[in-house]
């Protein structure tokens, strides 16, 4: 049996004919499609009444196929030789429910088709019959062959020839890829267990690919489980839920002394199902993916096997050391997102409602903002200065893990700025430890690693090439990524991995109409022109930055949407730390 032979060479001949066959439509007489399979696409070239029409799916628009056969019907009846498409249905031929009539084998092929022209994609399920052969047998094998060449292709794989293979070699294509199912039930409004049944799981079953799902019992328990699963058998994590829910999935990873493996090897893929929905928002939009059914982009993405780098920041305030995706805020758009949570039952709707609220009352704080362009470089840490556990100086290896024993009376498994005389450095990679005096619950807290700070301590002065502003402020919002929400283009020049931090500034001068059209312009980016603005609204790029409030008023501050306590923080941009998956 013929079988293309497969390299992962890229092939010149792109539109080289792999295999080709000739159906009939069963229902229109005369009707006649000529298949084709070539390493860009299926083309279905249709012949009907002298006119020949064309239409080509992109192998990037096709995730799966199965080989089926037809299931007996429920009243049988011996003379019946062909199935009515009423009443047909197709089985998995192990399943015994089989029609032994039909020695047919169907190859039933699942595509998303994008149409450019309304931006959209439509679900299109191609089923080609093969019935050639007298013996279902021989059918089948025939389907199984084109099953196998095409999904080698959905694999990525260049085929450049058609070589003579044994049959035996491509019956079985092994599947390496088990995904790993993070599902809240709590974000959002609580949906998330129907719109993974519905939405998510019949694509990872049209496209094959296995997973595991986990369900979380509380909060924090996705962050407990990354740290402390064995997350190599996994090729992905699926977190299904809002940015809270990754937030703890990503900060579950550097916890992890194995972190940096982890980040590599396990990319994170995000299915909306929060109220904000930014990081699933901004990954559809860096590939200009249609948004119209939100949960499409994140199901191809998972079944793809596409990932792409992403910038995480590092953010430190007094008591923590976090890894962020999204934004740290504090001001205008961090009270909406606080206070708005008793109205989580309405979804997304939320925050306008709350931002009308807000708009009334509008607050101002005062405080120091710092920040280091992102034209600058970052000064290499002087680590001279740092008080070493030990005078013996050692080469240090490209990454050091350092760990004592748990629940030792003297450690405090946060890093924090009082700490800084005892933190262990290293150039890649770091374990954050001090000797400060131990809180009864810093104890049990897990130990933060991650990529060592370039940055001065949080209560050290920041050198020369930092920029200062001081006074009062409506809002500093920081984000990496284009989307802050679903409905929200905070920062439209984002990228997922371009080492920049998108800095808005509004200063306390900025009027109740001119905050209105601010709130007004998130949704489509408007607010992002630097000219409408006289300079009370700022929109700064930048590589790492330092907000100092003052303490004696009281406000919130959020880092990816998340509750963190009120005062000094400060953040600098780790670019293409993490890979998420892109559809
Ligand atoms: N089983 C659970 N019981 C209680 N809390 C949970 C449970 N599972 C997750 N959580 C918590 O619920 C919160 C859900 O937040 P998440 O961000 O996922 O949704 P959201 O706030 O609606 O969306 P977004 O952050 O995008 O606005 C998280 O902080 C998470 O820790």
């Amino acid at each position: 049996m013929a079988v293309a032979a497969v390299e992962n060479k890229p092939d010149l001949n792109q539109n080289k004919t792999l295999l080709e066959e000739t159906f009939y439509v069963l229902t229109k007489k005369n009707s006649v499609f000529r298949v084709k399979l070539t390493n860009t696409g299926l083309s279905l070239i249709k012949e009907s009444e002298n006119q020949v029409k064309t239409q080509i799916i992109p192998i990037k628009d096709i995730i799966g196929c199965r080989c089926l056969r037809s299931k007996k019907p429920a009243s049988s009846c011996a003379c019946q030789s062909l199935p009515h498409t009423s009443s047909f249905k197709v089985v998995d031929e192990k399943s015994g429910e089989h029609d032994d009539t039909d020695v047919s084998a169907y190859l039933y092929i699942y595509s998303y088709i994008f149409h450019q022209n309304c931006s959209k994609r439509d679900r299109t399920t191609i089923t080609l019959r093969f019935r050639s052969f007298d013996k279902y047998e021989d059918n089948y094998k025939e389907a199984q062959r084109w099953r196998s060449v095409l999904k080698r292709l959905i694999r990525g794989e260049q085929i450049s020839q058609i070589n003579t293979v044994d049959y035996s070699t491509i019956n079985h294509i092994k599947e390496d890829r088990r995904l790993l199912v993070l599902l809240s039930p709590k974000s959002g409004s609580g949906k998330g267990r129907v719109l993974f049944q519905k939405k998510i799981v019949p694509i990872l079953q049209e496209a094959e690919v296995p997973y595991d799902l986990h369900i979380t019992k509380y909060a924090n328990y996705a962050r407990e489980f990354i740290r402390t699963c064995n997350l190599f058998q996994w090729t992905g994590v699926i977190v299904v839920g809002g940015d809270g829910i990754v937030f703890e999935v990503i900060n579950g990873m550097f916890e992890r002394w194995d972190w940096s493996e982890a980040l590599k090897h396990v990319a994170v893929g995000v299915v909306p199902g929060g109220s904000g929905n930014g990081l699933a928002r901004s990954i559809a939009y860096s590939c200009s993916e249609p948004y119209g059914s939100p949960t499409l982009p994140a199901a191809l993405a998972a079944v793809r096997n596409h990932n792409e780098p992403m910038d995480l920041v590092r953010v430190e305030t007094t008591t923590q050391i976090m890894f962020s995706f999204l934004s740290v805020g504090w001001g205008l758009l961090s009270d909406i997102d606080i206070e708005s949570e008793g109205l989580r039952v309405l979804g997304g709707q939320r925050f306008a409602l709350w931002s009308v609220a807000r708009l009334i009352g509008l607050r101002s704080y005062t405080g120091k903002v710092y920040y280091l362009p992102a034209d600058a470089t970052l000064p290499v840490q002087d680590c001279s200065n740092v008080t070493w556990e030990s005078n013996n100086k050692f080469e240090l290896p490209a990454e050091v893990h350092l760990e004592t024993q748990v629940g030792r009376q003297r450690l405090d498994s946060w890093y924090s700025a009082a700490s800084r005389r005892s933190t262990y450095f290293s150039t890649t990679g770091s374990s954050y430890q001090s000797t400060a005096e131990s809180s009864g619950d810093s104890i049990n807290k897990p130990r933060m690693y991650g990529p060592a700070s370039q940055l001065p301590c949080l209560t050290s002065p920041l050198p020369s090439s930092w920029k200062c502003m001081s006074g009062r402020f409506i809002m500093v919002h920081a984000s990496y990524q284009t989307h802050l929400g679903s409905d929200c283009l905070f920062a439209p020049s984002a990228k997922l991995n371009d080492g920049v931090i998108w800095l808005l500034i509004i200063h306390a001068n900025a009027s109740r109409s001119q905050m209105l059209q601010f709130l007004l312009g998130l949704s489509t980016g408007a607010h992002a022109n630097p000219n409408s603005w006289n300079g009370v609204i700022e929109l700064l790029p930048v590589r790492a930055f330092r907000i100092e409030p003052d303490l004696n008023e009281q406000g919130y501050m959020t880092v990816d949407g998340e509750h963190v306590e009120y005062g000094p923080i400060q953040a600098e941009v780790f670019p293409a730390l993490a890979r998420v998956m892109v559809p």
